[in-house]
């Protein structure tokens, strides 16, 4: 006797429409930008922030650079954060967590939206008090590979807009600039077109904690 093949062995992964990764996909389309707040959890928050902390009391952050080989000073009149790249392969358990969340959303962007994005790339950044980031796009000349980029801020959960820091966004309204202020609470996350939308840190009154990256194609 033939077995009936049960048909559900055919039947695929039915795909799950996740509202968090449409509002990106929606707001992105429409305004080059999007923010969600509690797109990490607290507990994930407290991990990565320990874990920047720790890095950075082992001093194995560095101050940033800009291009490629540039003056010191000229450097510390543009940005004056302090960073430390995340080694994919080298993760501890608050990091995998972060990278669980940020692998799911590239792929419902890869599968939905057709991002192509293949790489990616993230470090730790601290704004002692009086740093800042001045007004620049995220693209180096002669490298486009940068699509979106990515900031998610581990502040502890008293951050008050006083304490400065305000990531602002420098927004085109038909030839008119307008100013997206953000403040960078907890959980936080910013998702904007890399080579589109200029934008800035203000200086920051109080240690300010995140992670940066960008999500690239090639
Ligand atoms: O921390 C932020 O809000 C933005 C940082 C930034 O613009 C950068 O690292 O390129
Ligand atoms: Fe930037």
């Amino acid at each position: 006797m033939i077995e009936a093949v049960p048909n559900q062995l055919f039947e695929e992964i039915p795909f799950v429409e996740n509202p968090v990764y449409e509002q990106i996909i929606q707001d992105i389309g429409l305004q080059k930008f999007s923010i969600i707040d509690d797109f990490f959890s607290s507990e994930i928050v407290s991990l990565l922030r320990q874990s920047l902390q720790n890095k950075h009391e082992e001093d194995r952050f560095k101050k940033a650079a800009i291009g490629n080989r540039v003056n010191e000073l000229i450097i510390k009149s543009i940005r004056g954060d302090h960073i430390l790249w995340i080694d994919e392969t080298k993760t501890n358990p608050a990091e995998d967590l972060f990278f669980s969340q940020i692998n799911d959303l590239v792929s419902y962007l890869n599968k939905t939206c057709f991002m192509g994005i293949l790489h990616k790339e993230f470090h730790y950044a601290l704004y002692p008090k009086g740093t800042f980031y001045k007004r620049h796009i995220d693209t180096f000349q002669n490298d486009d590979r940068r699509k979106l980029s990515f900031v998610c801020y581990l502040n502890t959960e008293d951050w008050k807009p006083e304490n400065g820091g305000e990531l602002v966004l420098y927004i085109d309204d038909h030839g008119i600039e307008t100013e997206k202020v953000i403040y960078p609470f907890p959980g936080r996350i910013v998702i904007f077109e890399s080579q589109i939308i200029e934008h800035e840190v203000k200086p920051v009154e109080t240690e300010r904690l995140s992670i940066t990256g960008w999500l690239k194609t090639r």
